[in-house]
């Protein structure tokens, strides 16, 4: 905190490198130790000695920088304020477009009601103070979520809350005092949203992705009471993790054309599992795995524990390896029957039901991610001046914010629609009428993040090809948005799915 009150004419006196002042938004910085450090070199720190370098720091730096280094201050201009604003955790922003319409203040909605707007608030705090800290560390060093922040949202039900609404959340309390009973998927959707505001794709998915996309399929389908209890109890409470693993090297969304088998023992009591698993979202560190297989007469899902026969190895990825990204290979795995989910030899509709909730959640995560990369355009182009003229100013870079804002609202707007018509259908019904819009939405907001990927590079030049500094966040995102168009279906197969699924609905005669 700065501790003196200074005038200009004071600042203007330290203009030389043996003690070199300079004025940031009316506070004072003493870079006299500084120098050397500065990642920008001394040179340009000696040139705004003494002066107020306010234009030509935001020029070039992130809030966050002064933030990090706020030690430096030592003092602030007397009469007067800063008038930059550093947002506190759980802050909205103030960026026009930064928040989905129903956040601010301005408009109304006619989906969320007042229980959504707690969970939103709770979320978003405690995302600022807890996930997205350690998210930015995680993310560069590569390294595996902490088991300090698996029980802090274990004890916060969030774990349990991450699976979307369910029997699993009754009777508790969930943040912002959200009743389980009411947690409906507009509810989902705000947490979901919520969560990918850390900005750290490969952390995201290291946070839990695993667990989301497969704890649902045991709790839907496991027949074994006694297992399906012990298992939801182990990994809600964060001292077992669990993971999906379905895609191979030989098939991805082709499922029926996976080759792990499953082959039963003479006496009928166990399952042989042999065979190997490509990209396993948090295989690295999983106790649990939710396997796709062939069996004698189709394809079964079995639960498989880690343990003798069980190997994992790390994949690096175009995005952090705090996925836990894993190659998994079973080696004569020996699995009790018990661990069957669903019926044997039906294992497709296990596999088929669970992916609508998954691809709904990567919807809501990239739609949101999206957005977070208009806010940084639409800082950076008020922020940065170039041909003397802030960004903002010149009409081609409004043409191409006018099209990423156009993207990001049209597919928020139809999100909300279809959580909306979830909240209302069962679950046959979800994947009867929604698995085909679910699937063409998020093809389309894929594709969306493909043209926003695209526009936000090129407004941030060689910055959005940077891994630190201002452009850090589009450089991110345009690197790791394919994840989305490639995880839980591809673009063009869930575009035909969403055709397909049309056609059956179309009447018998012509029309
Ligand atoms: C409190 C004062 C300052 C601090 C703590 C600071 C810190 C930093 C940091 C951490 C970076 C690395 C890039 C980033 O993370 O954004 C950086 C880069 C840079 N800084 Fe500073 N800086 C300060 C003031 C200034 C001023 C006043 C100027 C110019 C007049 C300046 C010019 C630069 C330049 C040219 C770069 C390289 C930018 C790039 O590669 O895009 N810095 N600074």
């Amino acid at each position: 905190m700065p501790h003196e009150t200074l005038t200009r004419a004071a600042v203007a006196s330290h203009n030389t490198a043996d003690s070199l002042w300079c004025i940031i938004d009316h506070k004072v910085y003493d870079l006299t130790d500084f120098l050397d450090a500065h990642p920008g070199g001394s040179v340009v720190l000696e040139q705004v000695a003494g002066t107020d370098a306010t234009e030509a720091f935001y020029n070039l730096h992130r809030q966050e920088v002064l933030e990090k280094y706020a030690s430096l201050c030592v003092g602030v201009l007397e009469n007067e304020k800063p008038e930059v604003i550093v947002p506190k955790p759980g802050d909205l922003s103030l960026v026009p477009y930064a928040e989905p319409l129903w956040l601010r203040p301005q408009f109304k909605s006619p989906y969320f009601n007042d229980s959504h707007r707690r969970l939103q608030k709770a979320v978003r705090e405690f995302v600022d103070t807890y996930v997205t800290p350690e998210a930015q560390v995680k993310e560069k060093d590569g390294s595996y979520i902490s088991q300090e922040l698996i029980d802090r949202m274990a004890r916060e039900h969030i774990l349990a809350m991450r699976l979307g609404p369910g029997k699993h959340l009754h009777g508790k309390v969930l943040l912002g005092g959200v009743k389980g009973e009411e947690f409906d998927y507009l509810h989902d959707l705000v947490q979901a949203q919520e969560f990918v505001r850390s900005s750290s794709r490969g952390f995201q998915d290291g946070n839990m992705a695993g667990m989301m996309i497969s704890l649902t399929a045991v709790l839907q389908w496991m027949g074994n009471t006694k297992i399906k209890e012990r298992v939801t109890e182990e990994v809600l409470s964060g001292k077992k993790k669990i993971c999906l693993a379905i895609t191979e090297a030989f098939a991805g969304s082709d499922v029926a054309g996976l080759r792990t088998t499953a082959t039963k023992t003479p006496d009928g009591k166990h399952y042989i599992v042999s065979g190997t698993k490509k990209w396993i979202t948090n295989g690295m560190w999983c106790d649990y795995f939710v396997t796709g297989c062939r069996t004698e007469k189709g394809f079964s899902v079995i639960l498989v524990p880690r343990g003798e026969g069980v190997e994992t190895k790390l994949i690096k990825t175009s995005y952090s390896t705090a996925a836990g990204t894993a190659f998994v290979e079973f080696n004569n795995v020996k699995v009790p029957v018990e661990n069957l989910l669903g019926v044997e030899h039906k294992g497709f509709i296990v596999i088929m039901s669970n992916f609508n909730h998954e691809r709904f959640m990567m919807c809501c995560a990239v739609i949101r991610q999206s957005r977070i990369v208009v806010e940084e355009c639409l800082k950076w182009c008020n922020q940065r001046i170039v041909f003397k003229k802030k960004l903002i100013e010149q009409p081609t870079i409004r043409q191409k914010l006018a099209k990423m804002i156009s993207h990001v609202e049209a597919n928020q707007a139809w999100l909300e629609q279809i959580a909306y018509q979830m909240c209302s259908m069962s679950y046959a019904q979800q994947s009867n009428l929604l698995g085909g819009p679910i699937g063409l939405l998020k093809s389309f907001a894929t594709r969306s993040a493909h043209e926003i990927a695209d526009e936000a590079v090129n407004i941030f030049g060689g910055r959005g090809l940077t891994q630190t500094g201002m452009g850090r966040r589009v450089e991110e995102f345009h690197r790791t948005y394919k994840f989305d168009a490639i995880l839980g279906g591809t673009e063009e197969i869930l575009a035909d799915l969403g055709v397909r699924q049309a056609i059956k609905g179309m009447p018998k005669s012509m029309l």
